[in-house]
């Protein structure tokens, strides 16, 4: 994985859901250490985006192709055959936290070393000693080490969304694709996770792409956004620039239901 090449290039990329078009012939490039926000209304492509960036879903056949950090994840219709390996440096963030409920909060987190551990050791939590201390050290940094013997479904959103950090940290992810992360949370505890988000980003260079509900999340926590309407990038730029007009045009004129804690720019 080369340290020069950009986070993601996507060219053309379509992709159609019986007669719809969920993403049409989107071409971004967004940089290795970036953090950019994706924004839309509801049902505009984000989520499909970012599904095939990381190669959970194969998009059309045809010209559209997906690098990231500049290896193929998939073209013409056809996931790369070594995407497991892409993949495995890219810490996905989602909605529902997607931890094992069942498992503790520290054995969620060591999941993330699975990549590089032999199966059978880790199938008896046979954790190597250094990686149980960094997987406490990621937690630590997450703020959430007290609760690491917990079981993830006894935890609390936020709590969970950050121990799903730890777990990408753990991993050792040289980027992070968010897909709604603060969605299911109270406004505390969306902040503490967006701003976990962007230390990652700043302190760490990772990259971030991260697709949000709330624009003035993206705004304040993005230098730029991606905005897509019906598939389409829509606006490619600084989010300081995002003012009324634009978002009109993105949102419609509802645009207010777009903003979660503060108003629309006037
Ligand atoms: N597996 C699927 N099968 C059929 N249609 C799908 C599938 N996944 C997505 N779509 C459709 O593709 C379009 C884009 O969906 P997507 O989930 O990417 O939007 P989104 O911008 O993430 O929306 P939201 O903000 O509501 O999560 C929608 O019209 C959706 O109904």
């Amino acid at each position: 994985m080369s340290q020069t090449a950009p986070l993601l290039v996507a060219r053309d990329v379509s992709k159609t859901f019986g007669a719809r078009k969920a993403l049409d012939g989107v071409s971004v490039t967004v940089g290795a250490g970036e953090m950019v926000a994706l924004i839309g209304p509801s049902g505009s492509g984000k989520s499909t985006l970012l599904r095939s960036i990381s190669g959970l879903q194969t998009i059309d056949p045809g010209k559209g192709e997906i690098e990231v950090f500049g290896r193929a994840v998939q073209k013409n219709g056809r996931l790369a055959g070594d995407v497991r390996r892409t993949r495995g440096g890219l810490g996905m963030i989602f909605q529902q936290f997607n931890l094992v409920g069942r498992l503790t909060l520290f054995t969620n987190v060591m999941l993330g070393a699975l990549g590089r551990l032999n199966p059978a050791v880790a199938l008896l939590g046979w954790w190597p000693g250094a990686e149980k201390n960094k997987a406490m050290a990621a937690l630590h940094r997450v703020g959430v080490s007290d609760y690491a013997g917990q079981r993830a479904n006894t935890l609390s959103g936020g709590q969970q969304q950050r121990g799903a950090i730890a777990r990408a940290i753990l991993q050792g992810a040289k980027a992070i694709l968010a897909d709604e992360p603060v969605a299911s949370l109270d406004p505390v505890s969306a902040r503490r996770v967006m701003d976990l988000l962007v230390e990652l980003n700043s302190r760490d260079g990772l990259g971030v792409i991260v697709t949000l509900h709330q624009v003035d999340y993206a705004i304040r926590y993005c230098r730029r956004v991606i905005a897509l309407k019906a598939g389409k990038v829509v606006y490619d730029g600084p989010a300081s620039e995002l003012n009324r007009e634009r978002l009109i045009d993105i949102y419609g004129p509802e645009i207010e239901e777009a903003f979660w804690e503060g108003g629309a720019p006037a």
